[in-house]
Parts: structure tokens; sequence; C-alpha cells
């Protein structure tokens, strides 16, 4: 898909297809139609991230609160969304034995408790070992500071999904 094309959608067209860029936000997707045209993929981007950006601490916080835990009630119900299917499956969360999914629900619990979100990475550029690793690694951090990892990492993992939309080099992006 070229920036032309995506310039040409209209509203419902580019919420449906962008709606999941940043996970279960589609008013993100919705609110930046509105600053088209775009130059490029950079560019589409930049809104998404300049969103996310300029939004209070709640509403930063509640991005966090719209992403599933990883390895967690979700994915064993089976109600994740697509691209956080492939991500979590990706990193091997979907065949983790029983002493490791109750050693990251554990870990995530403890992440919610002393955070009040839920801990977010990137799946894609992680394995199992480095998921729960991370996470105990974030949960000592201070909290300004994890917030700023956490929506660093919504980004990355927004990025990528630009990428699979796009087609594109995600280095490029
Ligand atoms: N909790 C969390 O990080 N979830 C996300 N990470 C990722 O790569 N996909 C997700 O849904």
């Amino acid at each position: 898909m070229d920036i032309e094309k995506v310039n040409s959608m209209d509203f419902g067209e580019f919420v449906d297809v962008f709606g999941n860029v940043i996970e279960r936000c589609p008013l993100i997707a919705a609110a930046v139609w509105s600053q088209r045209p775009f130059s490029d993929l950079e560019d589409l981007k930049k809104h998404f991230f300049a969103f996310i950006d300029a939004l209070p601490q709640s509403g930063q916080e509640g991005i966090l609160r719209c992403h599933p835990d990883l390895a967690g009630s979700e994915l064993r119900r089976g109600t994740l969304t697509a691209e956080s299917q492939r991500e979590q499956s990706g990193a091997g969360l979907t065949t983790l034995d029983a002493d490791e999914r109750l050693r990251l629900a554990e870990l995530n619990a403890q992440y919610r408790a002393r955070f009040d979100f839920p801990f977010v990475l990137a799946a894609r550029f992680s394995d199992r070992a480095a998921v729960s690793r991370e996470l105990a690694r974030r949960l000592l951090c201070r909290s300004a500071q994890e917030l700023r990892t956490a929506l660093g990492e919504v980004k990355k993992i927004g990025s990528l999904r630009l990428a699979d939309l796009l087609r594109a080099d995600p280095a490029k992006l």
C-alpha cells in the first residue's frame, strides 16, 4: 500500500485498516485521519505518536490499559486481537509450560499492583525467557520512568503493525 492509497481512504476505511495500530485504540486512528494528507509513512507514524505524546497522563495510562496481558487470560480464552495473537505466539507465549505460565501470571499481577496498568512489551522483539526477565527488571523501576518505557513499547508495537500494513521495512518507519 503506498501513501497515495492511504491518503485516498475515507474515514471508515482508514479506521478499519489502522484502528488497531495502537492496540484497541481506534480513536487514535480516527483522530489521525483528520491530519491527512500524509507526506510519507514516517509522517503517518509521527501523527500516531504525536497523539499519544499529547495526551495527559490519564490518557496515556488508558492506552496501556487497553493492552491484554502477555500470556494472560485473553490468550487462554482466544479473545486477543489478531495482531496481538500473532505477536504473542511469535514470542512463544502460546506454548508455555504450566510453571512458566504461573511465573508470568505472578509477575504480571505484581506489576499491575505496583503501577496500576498492565506490563506492555513489544513481544516481537522478545521471546518467552526475555519477557519474564524484562518483567522482573521493570517491576523495580520508578513509576514515571516505567510509564515512559511502556509508552515506548506501545510505539514499537505500533511501528511494526504499520510496517506490516504498508509492507515496509520497520527500520525505515
Ligand atoms: N501486554 C502487552 O505488551 N501486550 C502486547 N505486546 C505485544 O507485542 N502485543 C500485545 O498485545
